[in-house]
């Protein structure tokens, strides 16, 4: 069977070592925290305002400030930030912490519309460090799709 992380590179059309870039520069120190902050409310401010219902409608169980703090203490985390998101919430898990959700190829589309939107209005993340992260982020996307079909062979009937 083809690995998830083969998977991914595929669907996502970003190779693995253009997904992992983001771990040959430290961007957290090259940003900094508050840049996090600013492009996770800025994409969690486009989720919860998606004129799309059924994309919207996946994040309705959880409220807007704690999305924003998950998703910030993660990126920090994982681009060479200390481990804010594993000292409060534990190990990352993406692909376990994802299974309650619909991560559709559909789905993974629509959130990398909006981070993409967000970075493109965060001013304070250089033209390079974008591009580092947005295939970082869409390799993701498709490997917690990739991830999102293991489950459902597995469990059919969810
Ligand atoms: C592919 C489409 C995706 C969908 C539909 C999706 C959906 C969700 C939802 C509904 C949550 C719960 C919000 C919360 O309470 O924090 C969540 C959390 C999270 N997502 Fe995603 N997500 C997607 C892609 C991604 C990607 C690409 C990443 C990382 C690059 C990511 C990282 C996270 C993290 C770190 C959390 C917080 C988990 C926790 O603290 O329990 N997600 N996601």
């Amino acid at each position: 069977m083809q690995s998830l992380q083969a998977k991914a590179a595929e669907w996502s059309g970003v190779d693995s070592a253009d997904a992992f870039a983001i771990d040959e520069t430290n961007l957290f120190q090259k940003l900094g925290l508050q840049a996090f902050i600013n492009l996770s409310t800025n994409f969690y401010t486009r989720v919860y305002d998606d004129e799309q219902e059924w994309f919207r409608s996946i994040f309705a169980n959880s409220k807007k400030e704690d999305a924003i703090q998950n998703q910030y203490e993660f990126f920090v985390q994982r681009m060479g930030g200390p481990n804010l998101f594993s000292q409060r919430r534990g190990h990352p898990a993406l692909i376990a912490r994802h299974r309650p959700f619909p991560v559709t190829h559909e789905a993974a589309e629509r959130w990398l519309h909006h981070m993409q939107q967000a970075l493109d209005t965060t001013p304070d993340i250089d033209a390079e460090s974008k591009v580092k992260m947005m295939n970082f982020f869409r390799h993701t996307a498709f490997f917690l799709v990739a991830g999102d079909e293991l489950k459902k062979r597995q469990n059919p009937a969810q």
